[in-house]
């Protein structure tokens, strides 16, 4: 998720599935790598064909078919419903169809949640330093885009100085020095320059070269909202990275399409107001060569599961929706848990130029001194780690291979389904319910004085969460808070297993995990949990934690004095969701006091929100190329060419030395005799 919504919005979140190792389309699994291959706009699939023949990192047109989602060590949950999906082997973008369900039966699963790898490809860089910190700054001459605004009526969030018209930031515009993360020495340099990735369209023309702006549009539809995202990018710069950036995050009104099981006409609906602003932000001229995709994840990954009917009619109704309207559709279709990550880590080290750069010998090349970024993303209704670790990924389900811009890229990927936080915390009061065997549920992390009911129904209607039989839907339950901080605590680390057994190390619920490595961008719940409290500007640990104490031991009027302008949910939420995204990161994910400081939580890069969109238009749009730019190879020939000048030299010189020294000696030898 990414766009900026508000923290009550109800609904699961989906995860990402691993991919399987396969080496088609871009990705492979297990020990094969992905390429992203990048390929022009062009050629794009109309609805309803398949999709690009190339695609970054993918070759063949043929949709991958990903082999049924390979067990993820997890565990079963004692007894709990837990889901958790696992990384996968390699990712591979697969082409958007419309009405399309994504992952084949087998990809993804929920019940003894197990997490599905996802899969994944490459991508390329974008533009602008950024800072770190919920919004980073706007690159400059970039598309300024302003604060957020509105939302939930299809309303635009960051409304561009120019929709429609206007230009796209030149390449010098862009190429600035990042001002932001000055701190972060190992993000910097990959800040300092603009990727390129002109020699991947040198062949090809874009179709509108010169007509100043090319467009793409990305629909998230995650479970608990959905967001238009409108990105753009120079025409006349289409083949030079680092250039994307996005105009405008719309936010369709109401919960997210996963929600429309028993209603799949109105999630084609809700998504119309957003469209309309979209197309008054393309030009009438350039929309139908306009990609548009729609990516749903965890909560229609969740309904497929429950009812693979209703989520194939709701995905036939947003495609008819979008197919309404005169873009280059694509496809809608459910992104596994492993695309989901993959595509949030291309996103993250896109924006943050860590794949190429431009070079002071002014070329683009790999920065053989800059260090990728890993991806902590968490949804409402899964959650994905993906980094590159020190160590050899030791379970092929979890692996992905990516090779971009002619680097290899052995990552470890990982999805949580029914871990994103809105089904967690659902989780969690359901354990609550079920240890208490009452219709009075105590609940620890809500605060004291707060009280409000629900009915069994509406606590079970996940997944994620397993009724007892002999739970009547209709009995309502009153939950009380009792604000409780270690007891909250403790609840909270019942809903993980941490125990990793002979497995070696793992992440939870036995998923097995290398040591987290690097530095990490921590973007949607994992910001917006602890932006709530002011905990995202790079606060200690000791200090986050007894922020977090404090709150969870206020009563309900203290939160009500402390967060006056928030919502009822979020203000009841404060505890909770904080408590449970450090023990997530902590406890779950194995970060501790010395690696704290390497996450950062961020909203967006250079105006851009961070998530899997970019990552998966820029993937999905041949934008990253798997080899290096011909700057690059320019740059290697060059090298070359001068290397064998010089050794010319050297033996031009030898030969000559030999030749005096041989003279010497034979006059020597004369004179001797
Ligand atoms: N602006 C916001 N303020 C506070 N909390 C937010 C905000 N936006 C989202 N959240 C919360 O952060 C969590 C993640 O939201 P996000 O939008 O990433 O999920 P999603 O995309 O709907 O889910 P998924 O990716 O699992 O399908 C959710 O629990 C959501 O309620």
């Amino acid at each position: 998720m990414q766009a900026d919504v508000p923290a009550d919005r109800a609904g699961a979140q989906a995860e990402a599935q691993p991919v399987k190792g396969r080496e088609q389309a871009g990705y492979k699994e297990g020990t094969s790598r992905g390429t992203v291959r990048g390929q022009p706009g062009r050629g794009r699939q109309q609805p309803g064909r398949p999709g690009p023949a190339v695609r970054c990192g993918m070759r063949s047109p043929e949709l991958p078919v990903p082999p049924p989602a390979a067990a993820p060590r997890a565990r079963p949950g004692r007894g709990r419903t837990r889901t958790s999906e696992s990384g996968s082997a390699s990712l591979s973008l697969r082409p958007a169809l419309p009405g399309q369900a994504g992952p084949r039966a087998g990809e993804e699963r929920a019940e003894p949640r197990s997490p599905p790898p996802e899969g994944r490809r490459g991508l390329r860089a974008q533009t602008s330093p950024a800072p770190i910190d919920g919004t980073a700054p706007a690159r400059a001459g970039g598309l300024g885009l302003g604060g957020r605004a509105g939302t939930a009526d299809g309303s635009c969030l960051r409304p561009g100085p120019d929709p429609g018209k206007g230009c796209c930031p030149s390449y010098q515009d862009q190429n600035l020095p990042p001002t932001q993360l000055a701190s972060f020495p190992i993000i910097r340099p990959a800040l300092q320059d603009l990727a390129s990735s002109r020699w991947h369209w040198a062949d090809q023309p874009p179709p509108n070269h010169g007509r100043g702006c090319l467009y793409g549009l990305v629909f998230d539809a995650g479970s608990t909202h959905t967001s238009l995202y409108i990105y753009r990018w120079p025409a006349d710069k289409e083949n030079d990275t680092g250039i994307v950036s996005q105009v405008e995050a719309c936010s369709v009104a109401g919960p997210g399409i996963s929600s429309y099981a028993d209603d799949p006409a109105g999630a084609g609906a809700g998504l119309k107001p957003c469209l309309d602003r979209a197309m008054k932000i393309v030009p009438a001229e350039q929309q139908r060569e306009t990609p548009t995709y729609l990516g749903a994840t965890a909560g229609m990954r969740l309904l497929r599961e429950e009812n693979s009917t209703k989520a194939e009619q709701v995905l036939a109704e947003v495609s008819k929706a979008i197919g309404a309207y005169p873009v280059d559709f694509r496809g809608a279709r459910i992104l596994t848990g492993s695309e989901e990550g993959s595509f949030g880590w291309i996103t993250v080290n896109y924006l943050l130029e860590t794949l190429v750069k431009f070079s002071f010998a002014e070329k683009w090349a790999h920065p053989q001194d800059t260090e990728v970024l890993g991806a902590l993303d968490l949804g409402g209704a899964s959650t994905q780690i993906t980094f590159q670790p020190g160590v050899p990924v030791e379970d092929r389900n979890t692996s992905v291979f990516f090779r971009l811009y002619g680097t290899d890229y052995s990552l470890y990927s990982h999805s949580y389904l029914c871990y994103g936080q809105s089904q967690a915390l659902k989780m969690l009061l359901a354990a609550l319910h079920q240890a208490s065997s009452r219709a009075q549920i105590s609940h620890p992390c809500y605060p004291k004085g707060y009280k409000e009911t629900i009915t069994v129904a509406e606590l079970y209607n996940s997944p994620c969460v397993r009724a007892p039989s002999s739970a009547r839907p209709g009995l309502v339950l009153t939950v009380t808070g009792t604000g409780d901080t270690d007891t909250c605590h403790a609840a909270v680390q019942r809903l993980f297993d941490f125990s990793c057994g002979a497995q070696g190390p793992c992440g939870f619920n036995g998923v097995y995990q290398p040591p987290v490595r690097g530095h990490f961008f921590a973007f949607s719940g994992f910001y917006h949990s602890l932006h709530f409290l002011n905990l995202t500007g790079g606060q200690s640990l000791s200090l986050v934690n007894a922020t977090i104490r404090k709150i969870c031991n206020s009563s309900w009027k203290q939160v009500q004095e402390l967060f006056p302008t928030a919502s009822r949910t979020q203000i009841r939420d404060a505890c909770t969701a904080s408590s449970y995204t450090l023990t997530l990161l902590l406890q779950g994910y194995k970060f501790n006091v010395t690696t704290w400081p390497n996450i950062h939580f961020i909203r967006q890069v250079a105006n851009t929100d961070v998530g899997w969109t970019l990552g998966y238009m820029l993937n999905l749009t041949n934008m990253i190329p798997s080899e290096p730019p011909p700057a690059v190879v320019g740059l290697l020939r060059s090298i070359w060419i001068a290397a064998t000048v010089l050794l010319a030299i050297m033996l031009l010189l030898s030969s000559c030395l030999l030749t005096a020294t041989c003279c010497q000696r034979d006059s020597s030898g004369y004179e001797q005799l």
